[in-house]
């Protein structure tokens, strides 16, 4: 299959790495292609995972529009800040038929339709989203990336959902036996595990985060305390899912740390903390963690549980602790229902646009 790749962080040079191994066409696009020298230079990447190091070939390129040229499925493993403009950077180039896959998507699938169609493009594309990335992975410099583990159950709605049947078939070949098709693209946002197990372990955090160098949130930043508080914060995610009427199985955070039946599968956490990648620097005001996970992805929970009438208090808590922190009103500023112009529509109105999509 004809797969594009975009973007140059952790998880694009994963999905590179193992789409090429899978023998799929893979056409890798970066905005920037400066950022792109090494790799052209050097012919390739290097994967390493737990079967040791290999080199994977590949020639990026920054002509989007050939790159598009009968691509079945376009893959954006980006911080979904990003979104808008990939959309932007799509939407001439884009025919019917093609599948955008968010993995997550934050509700960019939402973001990035509505884009598309301003930019004028009229293409019959479905955007599907799900509650992680494929891989837990970490760059190490421009020509490597070390992938930890790889997600073996991916739940991902599609917009419109119409176009579910299709979307997944084509998901399905670049992840074979790990996508699991939920509702909509709504339901897929409402799986996203960055704003459930970022903002507490950040926030509850953040001294030693500002403290030392480097802090890993997963070894001792993983603490009773916080694992407490992503209970109480996931069943606020769940209680809006299921107020919205999505079932089971709602993926709870908790089967991450406690099971083996979660999204990465077996022992994902072990291996994230055993790896050391985690033991990072992070900027509190600027890291995605904070832009990403706090200021999209725990203000559109928060906005949605207001929608639905869910009271969501941890969650609107951890949203002002974080504020406060970040000098910013994610509330008010933040990927809201209000930002959106959803919360002025009635049940039966979000329900068509999640269905038929945006013309
Ligand atoms: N890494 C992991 O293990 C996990 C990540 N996730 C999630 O997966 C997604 C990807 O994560 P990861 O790869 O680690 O993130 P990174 O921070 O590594 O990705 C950053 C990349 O996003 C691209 N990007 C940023 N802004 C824009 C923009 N405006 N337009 C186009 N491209 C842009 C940049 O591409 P360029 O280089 O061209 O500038 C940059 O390289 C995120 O949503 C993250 O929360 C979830 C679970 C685990
Ligand atoms: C590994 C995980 C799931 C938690 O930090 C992640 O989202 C990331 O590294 O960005």
């Amino acid at each position: 299959m004809k797969v594009v790749v975009i973007g140059g962080g952790n998880g694009s040079y994963a999905a590179v790495a193992d789409l090429v191994e899978a023998g799929h066409d893979v056409r890798w696009w970066r905005r920037d292609r400066a950022s792109f020298e090494d790799i052209l230079k050097a012919g390739g990447i290097t994967v390493t995972d737990h079967a040791g190091s290999r080199k994977i070939a590949i020639t990026p390129t920054d002509d989007l529009a050939a790159a598009l040229d009968g691509a079945a499925l376009i893959l954006a493993p980006t911080p979904a800040f990003a979104q808008e403009d990939i959309a932007a950077a799509l939407a001439p180039h884009l025919v019917d038929g093609q599948v955008i896959y968010l993995p997550p998507g934050t509700f960019g699938s939402y973001i990035m339709l509505r884009r598309i169609r301003e930019h004028g493009s009229k293409a019959d594309v479905a955007i599907a989203e799900t509650g992680t990335l494929p891989w837990l992975a970490r760059k190490q410099g421009p020509l490597e990336v070390r992938i930890t583990t790889r997600a073996s159950r991916l739940p991902t709605g599609v917009l419109p959902a119409r176009l579910t049947d299709h979307a997944i078939a084509v998901i399905g070949e670049a992840f074979p036996g790990a996508i699991e098709p939920v509702e909509d693209a709504l339901s897929g946002a409402l799986m996203n595990a960055g704003p459930i197990i970022h903002p507490p372990l950040i926030l509850m955090n953040a001294g030693p985060i500002e403290h030392f160098d480097r802090w890993d949130i997963h070894n001792e930043g993983t603490q009773p305390a916080i694992r407490r508080t992503h209970t109480a914060l996931d069943n606020e995610r769940i209680a809006v899912r299921e107020a919205l009427g999505y079932g089971a199985p709602h993926f709870p955070l908790a089967d991450h740390y406690e099971t083996s039946n979660w999204m990465y599968g077996n022992l994902a956490h072990d291996k994230l903390v055993d790896s050391g990648d985690w033991h990072e620097s992070l900027d509190l005001k600027t890291h995605r963690y904070m832009q990403e996970d706090v200021g999209l992805g725990l203000a559109f929970l928060v906005s949605v549980g207001g929608w639905a009438g869910v009271p969501t208090p941890v969650a609107a808590g951890l949203l002002a602790v974080a504020s406060a922190v970040a000098e910013t009103d994610f509330r008010n500023e933040g990927r809201t229902f209000e930002n959106l112009g959803l919360a002025g529509l009635d049940g039966v109105q979000l329900r068509e646009i999640l269905r038929e999509g945006l013309s």
